[in-house]
């Protein structure tokens, strides 16, 4: 997994413990999963949005912004239902190993 996404796995599974009063993450948890589909929704408007500013011209970096909120809301909910990046990512590379493009790259 990449470097970034194995820290922050390992710190939203610590925060499943944290008070909600000191972390964001256990305050999404105390609130529960009504309330993070609620942000993921949320951030996922804000994200398509940000997207059709930038085909009208805008700079990418409120999209990138908006991006990284939804993924981590994203993370948020997958690790209040017991999962994580890691189940997303192999999910990822079966289906990028099936289209058989990994053999050609390794072909060169
Ligand atoms: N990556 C993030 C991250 N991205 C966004 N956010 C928070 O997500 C919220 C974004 O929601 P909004 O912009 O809608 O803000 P809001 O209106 O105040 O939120 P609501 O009242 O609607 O819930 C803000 O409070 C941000 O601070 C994050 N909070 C935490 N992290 C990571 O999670 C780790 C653990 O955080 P804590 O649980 O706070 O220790 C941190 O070290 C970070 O690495």
């Amino acid at each position: 997994m990449n470097d970034v996404l194995e820290k922050l796995t390992q710190v939203l599974e610590d925060r499943k413990q944290a008070s909600p009063d000191e972390s964001y993450v256990a305050s999404l948890h105390e609130k529960g999963l009504n309330k993070i589909l609620e942000k993921v929704g949320e951030e996922a408007v804000e994200t398509i949005l940000a997207a059709r500013d930038v085909a009208q011209g805008a700079d990418a970096s409120k999209l990138i912004y908006e991006t990284a909120d939804l993924w981590f809301h994203s993370l948020v909910m997958l690790s209040h239902l017991g999962e994580n990046a890691d189940s997303v990512l192999r999910e990822l590379e079966r289906r990028f190993n099936l289209s058989g493009l990994e053999e050609k790259a390794s072909r060169g």
